[in-house]
Order: C-alpha cells, then sequence, then structure tokens
C-alpha cells in the first residue's frame, strides 16, 4: 500500500488538532494533515478531517469514484456511506445524540468488549469513547482510514485491562470494507465478545435478509435475559414485528434486500456470529426506516498477552 502524496496547491503540512470531548475517554485529535480555510483538513487524497455535528472531529471518506463515508471519531462509528448516486445505505436514528457522552445511535456503532448487557455497560465502551487517527492514505484511489482505541482510566475502572484496538475503513465505488484487529497489551489473558451494530436504511415491511437458513438461533424477542434456543428454518428472513435474534457460527455471506430498492451482500471473516434487530414499536418513530445486521462475535475471545484477533466485513452492491 502506497500513501498518495497531497494536492500541491494545498497549504504545507501542519499537525491539526481537534479535541475530543473532555471526558476521559480519549484524547485530542492530532494528525498530520494540510490545513485548508475553510477548517478542514486533507490528510491524504479523498480523506479529510472535519467537524460533524454537535462539533465533534470526523473524518470524511472521499472516492474518485463519487461514494462518500463519515466516520466520527467518537465510538469509530461510520455514520454514512453513500454510494455514487448519492444514495445513503446506512441510518443514524433521530434521536441520535452527537454529545460525546452517549453513543452515537446510527450507523456502524462498535460493541466491544461486551456485546449487549453483561457485567459492563450495554455493548461495551468502545462506542463511547473517543478513537484517534492513526493512518490515512489512498491505496489505487481508494481511501483507507486507519483510527485506534486504547485503554484509558476510563475503560480500566470497568475493564481493567490493557488494549489495542485498530479499525480499518476502506472506501471503493461500491463498497465499505472494515477491518479490526484487537491486540492483547497486557500481561494476562483477557475474553471479549463484540460486533458492528450496523444501522443500514430500510423500508422495514419489504425488508429480506438471505443465508441465515440453519443457524442455531438465540432469540431475545420474549425474554432478551433468557434467550430461546432454536434453529433458523427460513430461507428468507422478515419484520413483521420486533425481531432480536442471534444467529450462531452464520454465514460470511448474507444478503440484505432494504426494500429500497438495494441489495447489499453482507461479506465478512472471522465474525463467527450475526445478530438481526429491529424495535419495531419500541421505536415508534423511526422502526420503519431501518434494520441492524449484525456481524457479531458472541461466542467470547481469548487473548493472551500479545495475540491478536483480525475480523473484517466488506459490504458491497449486489
Ligand atoms: O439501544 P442499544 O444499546 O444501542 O441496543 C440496541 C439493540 O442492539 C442489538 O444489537 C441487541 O440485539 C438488542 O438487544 C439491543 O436492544
Amino acid at each position: 500500500m502506497s500513501a498518495i502524496s497531497m494536492a500541491g496547491s494545498l497549504p504545507s503540512l501542519t499537525s491539526l488538532k481537534l479535541h475530543s470531548p473532555n471526558n476521559n475517554r480519549g484524547s485530542t485529535v492530532s494528525m498530520r494533515a494540510s490545513a485548508s480555510t475553510d477548517g478542514t483538513a486533507t490528510t491524504s487524497q479523498g480523506v479529510k478531517l472535519t467537524q460533524g455535528n454537535g462539533d465533534l472531529p470526523k473524518v470524511v471518506l472521499t472516492s474518485p469514484h463519487g461514494s462518500e463515508a463519515e466516520v466520527y471519531l467518537f465510538g469509530g462509528c461510520v455514520t454514512s456511506w453513500r454510494i455514487p448516486n448519492g444514495k445513503d445505505l446506512l441510518f443514524v436514528r433521530p434521536d441520535a445524540v452527537f454529545n460525546g457522552q452517549k453513543p452515537i445511535s446510527g450507523g456502524i456503532p462498535h460493541c466491544f468488549p461486551q456485546f449487549g448487557p453483561g457485567k459492563i455497560q450495554q455493548h461495551g465502551f468502545a462506542r463511547n469513547m473517543s478513537w484517534s487517527v492513526v493512518d490515512s492514505e489512498s491505496t489505487e484511489g481508494k481511501p483507507v482510514l486507519t483510527l485506534e482505541l486504547k485503554d484509558t482510566p476510563y475503560s480500566r475502572a470497568m475493564w481493567d485491562f490493557s488494549f489495542r484496538a485498530l479499525y480499518k475503513v476502506i472506501l471503493d465505488s461500491t463498497s465499505l470494507s472494515t477491518e479490526l484487529i484487537v491486540t492483547n497489551t497486557d500481561k494476562k489473558a483477557f475474553s471479549f465478545s463484540t460486533a458492528l451494530h450496523t444501522y443500514f436504511r430500510a423500508a422495514i415491511a419489504d425488508v429480506a435478509v438471505t443465508g441465515l437458513k440453519g443457524c442455531k438461533t438465540l432469540n431475545k424477542e420474549v425474554d432478551p435475559q433468557n434467550p430461546e434456543e432454536g434453529i433458523e428454518e427460513r430461507e428468507v428472513v422478515t419484520f413483521p414485528g420486533f425481531v432480536d435474534c442471534v444467529y450462531l457460527d452464520a454465514s460470511n455471506e448474507l444478503l440484505l434486500e432494504n426494500g429500497l430498492g438495494d441489495k447489499i451482500l453482507v461479506k465478512s471473516t472471522n465474525w463467527s456470529d450475526a445478530v438481526l434487530w429491529n424495535p419495531h414499536l419500541q421505536m415508534e418513530a423511526s422502526y420503519k426506516d431501518f434494520v441492524c445486521v449484525e456481524n457479531a462475535q458472541i461466542k467470547e475471545i481469548e487473548l493472551q498477552p500479545e495475540q491478536s484477533w483480525t475480523a473484517t466485513q466488506h459490504l458491497s452492491i449486489a
């Protein structure tokens, strides 16, 4: 991979600093960049650091083919993925807040180091902390951003381990790929569960997900604390009401028809499980407009000191 140098017309390299929320959940954003007069900074071709909602630092990736993605450093959350025709295939809930205190409800939030409820806060702290930019480059015209999250006193207070998570986001003309690498930087082993809690824009009445037939299911519909075990027998899963279901050992290739005319292939490596969620009337204002199809690792991964776990997700237009 090679980084493409900056456009000649931009001012010379400078170190741009944007301030993340001062809440002990991350640090000042600092990256080598070309500062521009509009307060943004171009770090490499197609990667621009700017301020998003609530003045939170946001990175915009633009591909030469006209696709675009937005990534908030708070939560390391991809909030938008526009394909060249201008459609945003991701969804941010209307009740989402951008205050650096609560997770951003939409896009692709991280669940780490815990999926769902448990010993620490629901879905873990990674979606509730500021990630930092460690690299940005353009590879064969594809903008690539790499974010990092490390333990802080905030995370150590609830999960007393030293870790490093690297999250790479790669935008292409009709695809958005991510790679997550979790490394144990501690002297003792730790275990975690995790997920990419992807919110897709949808017309829920016409949504169909294919590829889950035969999976063992943990259905949280009746009692989320005691999910009901079963087997998925449907070729095509639809969403006529409330859905909250874990699929164990799911296929690494799912097809989502979003009901808006798009077919999205969800391909993954090393995410062993999947989750489907739509809150139905629990979120009356927005449930019709999205569906969550999540690559997940529900069965805990144990990492010894210095060991890493890597998983990729590839979303593309089918
Ligand atoms: O409201 P949160 O914390 O973002 O979680 C939303 C949902 O996330 C899903 O992944 C879970 O399966 C659901 O049980 C949960 O309700």
